[in-house]
């Protein structure tokens, strides 16, 4: 059977959360950051170390099968590739910026010089509203090319927006996208192999936005805590061996479950436990 090949950051913003997400899945990961590309027999892959603007290029041309990177960079590259999965990890927005007080609105952009590294996000985006303005490629520090005279106004990645304030400057007009982590194919195609591969990294994203929560109730009570516990499918719930008390498994929400925990004590749950779960398949 031959390998499914799978494109990875090789280095930036999302290059450890994508090798992390692989290793949770199960699959070898390099662990040198000199490692051009590996090989996962065992789990029928191979994986090609890449910088992550050159990833939609490479799945689009179908030397590679799959991919990760950013969804700002896949809709730049103008390659034939397209989102499977969005990963959750490497979340930023892609904003225009200009100097503190000096910009507020969009009309404001035309006749402007604009530096990026997102040229054909940002051409596109000027097109559909019919604004004429010039767009300069710059590689990265574009937040500094305001300051050197070289562009009036930046379109950048802001994620917590401290690198803007640094450069004194500020975000104007409406989101031109937002981004995060994708798995990526060519358009139209699903790889041979494909179904277990994001089996497992589906499994390792519920895992992490669910945790496994465990409690004994009053049985009389135990309707009302179900109700706060309905689990995916429904909650395994069985006798204590106690008189009059149940016991309750349920996956929930990660996000939320302390407050869950102090609604249940409220109601008379004890015993109550939060586990993480590793990986899983609904
Ligand atoms: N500060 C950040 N927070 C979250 N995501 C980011 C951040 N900076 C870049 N990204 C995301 O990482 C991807 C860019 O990959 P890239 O490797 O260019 O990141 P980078 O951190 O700019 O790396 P480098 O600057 O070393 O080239 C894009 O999808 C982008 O949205
Ligand atoms: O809103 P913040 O949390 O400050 O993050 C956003 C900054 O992070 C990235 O820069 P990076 O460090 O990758 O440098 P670069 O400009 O050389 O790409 C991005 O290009 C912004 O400059
Ligand atoms: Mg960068």
């Amino acid at each position: 059977m031959s390998l499914l090949r799978i494109a990875v950051p090789n280095k930036g913003s999302l290059s450890i959360a994508a090798s992390d997400i692989l290793r949770e899945s199960g699959y070898r990961q390099r662990d040198d950051a000199k490692v051009l590309s590996l090989v996962d027999a065992e789990n029928g892959v191979e994986f090609f170390y890449l910088r992550p603007r050159d990833i939609a290029l490479y799945v689009g041309e179908g030397t590679l099968d799959i991919g990760i990177t950013g969804r700002d960079l896949l809709q730049d590259s103008g390659a034939k590739a397209e989102e499977i999965l969005s990963l959750g990890f490497g979340r930023s927005r892609f904003r225009f910026a200009g100097p503190a007080g000096r910009y507020t609105s969009l009309e404001q952009l035309a006749g402007t010089r604009i530096a990026t590294s997102y040229v054909g996000v940002v051409r596109r985006f000027l097109e559909q509203r019919g604004i004429e303005a010039t767009v300069t490629r710059l590689d990265g520090a574009v937040e500094t090319s305001i300051a050197l005279g070289v562009a009036d106004v930046i379109a950048d990645v802001v994620e917590t927006g401290s690198t803007l304030r640094r450069a004194g400057l500020e975000v104007f007009g409406e989101t031109i996208l937002e981004s995060e982590a994708v798995l990526i194919s060519r358009t139209g195609s699903v790889p041979a192999g494909f179904e277990h591969f994001q089996r497992r990294i589906e499994g390792v994203l519920v895992a992490r936005t669910y945790v496994m929560m465990d409690y004994d109730i009053p049985t009389d009570r135990l309707p009302e805590a179900v109700r706060h516990t309905p689990g995916i499918e429904g909650p395994t719930v069985a006798p204590l061996h106690k008189e009059g008390w149940s016991a309750v498994r349920a996956m929930v929400p990660r996000e939320g479950a302390q407050r869950l925990m102090d609604d249940l004590y409220d109601l008379g749950a004890r015993a109550i436990l939060l586990t993480d779960i590793h990986a899983c398949r609904l």
